[in-house]
């Protein structure tokens, strides 16, 4: 089903807008893919995904039924596969199939989700990360060539959290040399995993490994689910879908219970521990989390995959701020632009800083990933615990704030923002939920939080820590930092606000066991200062980060690209200067006069930066199709095609509904 959708010209206003744009657009586009070549490879990649509109869809989406969802949704998710196989990989290379091309192009196909997406998401990477070498040959080609589809089946009914708590076992039997998965109670079952209701016909398990009568703990195992030819459950499985949620509709989660399933041996995922024929278990001599590691490859990837989502979101509201008009300022003027209006500025201007910032930030976070893993290849994982600590606090971060700025997207945009046509529905539902899987919010600061109370007390004592938290050593023993609202000033703010917030738990702890508490107790008392303290470490990396980013990616830049980049990183450090005035005024000497200029100095930003606001969203580069908005496409015809899909509505389809004369005419008539 291929839609045709009528060529127009570009509204007026927004034609006026771009004339008024002063920088090199395509420059701003080259940082954000991280250099003029990888935009013509993304261009090309995207022209060979979409130019045959095999992405469009006649009917919405949105108009579907639950079944009629997913079955479309795996029609275009076998066309969409068959591209990506046998020419997007030619291009980006058989190594990077997690592309973020891949995931671009791959928004155009879906405007919620393919059933397909933690197949090349999770169950591909965790064979990438957890094979021994004879286990990725034998696994890994089949599942790039889609000969296995696969989930990750990790959470269960009653724990996604507490991982150790998971009830799903796996027991050897050395006589057969065969593991024996066994679902022993309802809350067992594992339940969420995305693609694992009626698409995988594998997946990947996270189960309590027993052998010679011990629990060695959690290990992942490999599981055939369906029959490949007939798709039917195995004997001794149980899979189903686990029913309508807020998004991620198309996404089948499952449910799967095993009843004594049999797997070989060679089933569980050995590279960092295994069991021997014998049942003897050796363990990983490296870090007992590296079964972990799926989970940490996905919370540094969703850093980018927030600034992605965002970026839709800030393109939408943006061109229709410019195209929307309401309300007279003076009698008899033409209505402004709602883009004029500074408090939509506001609402709007942050959202392409933050999408910058993250963009920024993720780059350097998958660096610093790549090198920590090079170093846990060698046998060295000193760089793990902080690797840990950081993927953690910057996916709680940038999925908690993508979240609330989205939905001021919506805000913006009034009551069209609502509909489902605009896309920001969509878009929220599905950020939404990537504050809760990968490791909750407020579960995942707290981890970071137990990095951070040990490095305070390394840099107490007068010990380098180690570099995300070298502001310790700085500021551990700084009661309140000299105000200065220079970049620099701002950004060591924000350094001794984590710095005094930590300090203050860990003298909160401290306080609460000379009370006679014991140490879980005084932590746990702690709780919600050490997420708030989590929260201002991230704050201060992310300012830092985007900060020396931006600065070293505009080196070669034309003036007027550096003038917008720093505006808009600039803006970022005064926004969250100004949403964080009460921690500024404990932890700085800022006063209310230095306060007051810096609302004042924001609010001329906002002014500096409107000419350039649609070229800002224009730069993000986002086609129609990965957009599929009403309100945000690049002609900005927005009440033409609010009525276009209205049009489409199943409702619209008959004059009269029959309802009229089953119930409607019986009640008029007194009838019913
Ligand atoms: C086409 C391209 C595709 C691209 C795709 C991009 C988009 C991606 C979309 C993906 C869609 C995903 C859908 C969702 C999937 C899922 O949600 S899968 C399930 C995820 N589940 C979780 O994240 C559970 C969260 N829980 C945990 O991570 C852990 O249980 C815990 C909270 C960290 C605690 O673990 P536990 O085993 O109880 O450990 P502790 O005893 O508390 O800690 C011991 C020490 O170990 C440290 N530690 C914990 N985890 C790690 C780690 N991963 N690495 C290193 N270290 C770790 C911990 O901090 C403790 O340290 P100390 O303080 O030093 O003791
Ligand atoms: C759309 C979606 C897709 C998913 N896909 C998958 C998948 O493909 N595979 C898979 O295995 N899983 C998947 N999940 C599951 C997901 O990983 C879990 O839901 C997530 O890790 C949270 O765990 P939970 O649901 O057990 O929440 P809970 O841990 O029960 O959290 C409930 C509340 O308790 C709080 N809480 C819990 N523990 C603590 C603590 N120690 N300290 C303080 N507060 C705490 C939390 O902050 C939260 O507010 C998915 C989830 C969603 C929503």
């Amino acid at each position: 089903m291929k839609a045709n959708r009528p060529k127009r010209d570009v509204h007026p206003d927004l034609a006026r807008e771009r004339l008024k744009c002063n920088f090199n657009i395509e420059e701003v586009t080259n940082i954000i893919d991280g250099g003029k070549d990888k935009t013509l490879e993304r261009k090309k990649i995207e022209d060979i995904a979409l130019n045959n509109g095999a992405c469009l869809d006649e009917i919405p989406d949105e108009c579907l039924s639950i079944k009629e969802r997913y079955e479309n949704a795996i029609r275009k998710s076998c066309i969409y596969s068959n591209i990506v196989r046998n020419e997007m990989l030619e291009i980006t290379g058989m190594e990077n199939f997690e592309s973020p091309v891949l995931r671009r192009t791959a928004d155009a196909f879906f405007k919620d989700i393919s059933p397909f997406m933690l197949h090349l998401g999770m169950f591909v990477p965790t064979l990438i990360g957890q094979s021994t070498p004879e286990q990725m040959a034998e696994w890994l080609p089949k599942a790039l060539d889609m000969k296995i589809i696969g989930a990750y089946a990790q959470t269960e009914l009653g724990h996604g959290t507490f991982i150790r708590g998971l009830e799903t076992t796996a027991t050897y039997d050395p006589d057969k040399e065969e593991f024996v998965l066994h679902s022993p109670t309802i809350t067992s079952y594992k339940w969420w995993a995305g693609g694992l209701g009626k698409t995988a016909n594998h997946c990947v398990v996270m189960a309590q490994l027993y052998t010679q009568g011990e629990c060695h703990g959690t290990h992942l195992f490999i599981v055939q689910i369906r029959d490949l030819d007939t798709h039917m459950p195995l004997p001794g499985i149980k899979v189903g879908e686990i029913g309508p949620r807020m998004g991620f509709s198309s996404a089948d989660n499952g449910f799967l219970g095993f009843n004594s399933f049999r797997i070989p041996r060679q089933n569980m995922l050995m590279k960092h521990a295994k069991v021997e024929k014998d049942g003897c278990y050796v363990k990983s001599a490296k870090h007992g989390k590296l079964t972990y590691g799926t989970m940490v490859f996905i919370r540094v990837t969703l850093v980018s995959e927030m600034s992605f989502n965002l970026s839709k979101a800030a393109t939408i509201a943006i061109r229709y701020s410019a195209v929307r008009r309401q309300t007279e300022l003076r009698p008899n003027e033409p209505e402004p632009q709602i883009l004029d209006y500074p408090t939509q500025q506001h609402k709007l201007f942050i959202c392409i800083a933050t999408a910058h910032a993250f963009q920024l930030t993720s780059k350097w976070l998958w660096d610093t990933f790549q090198a920590v893993m090079a170093d846990v290849r060698k046998g060295n994982v000193d760089a793990l615990p902080e690797l840990h600590a950081l993927s953690s606090c910057l996916k709680a971060v940038s999925t908690s704030d993508a979240l609330s700025h989205i939905e001021q997207c919506r805000f913006a945009c009034g009551g069209h923002g609502y509909m489902l046509s605009s896309n920001l529905p969509f878009i929220y539902s599905f950020v939404a939920a990537t504050r809760t899987y990968e490791g909750d919010y407020t579960v995942l600061l707290l981890q970071t939080a137990r990095f951070l109370v040990k490095a305070w007390e390394q840099a107490e004592s007068g010990n380098n820590v180690t570099p995300t938290v070298a502001y310790l050593n700085r500021t551990a023993n700084t009661k309140r930092v000299v105000w200065d609202n220079t970049h620099e000033g701002i950004i060591q703010s924000f350094q001794a606000i984590a710095a005094g917030k930590i300090g203050q738990c860990v003298r909160s702890i401290r306080d609460r066991i000379k009370s006679g508490m014991d140490y879980e107790d005084a932590w746990l008392m702690t709780t919600v200062q050490l997420v708030a303290a989590a929260e201002a470490h991230c704050r201060a990396v992310l300012v830092n980060t985007y900060w020396n980013e931006m600065i070293r990616l505009t080196k070669s830049s034309s003036a007027n690209v550096k003038t917008v980049m720093h505006q808009l990183a600039v803006l970022y450090l005064m926004y969250w200067a100004l949403e964080k005035t009460g921690d500024l005024l404990k932890y700085s000497s800022v006063s209310k006069q230095d306060l007051d200029d810096l609302q004042r100095r924001y609010e001329e930003l906002l002014a500096a930066l409107r000419p350039n606001a649609v070229s800002l969203v224009d730069a993000f580069d986002l086609r129609d199709e990965i957009l599929h908005s009403s309100l945000g496409s690049y002609d900005g015809c927005v009440y033409e095609r609010l009525m276009e899909e209205a049009q489409k509505s199943p409702l619209n389809a008959e004059p009269v509904n029959p309802s009229f004369h089953k119930y409607i005419k019986p009640l008029m008539q007194g009838k019913l």
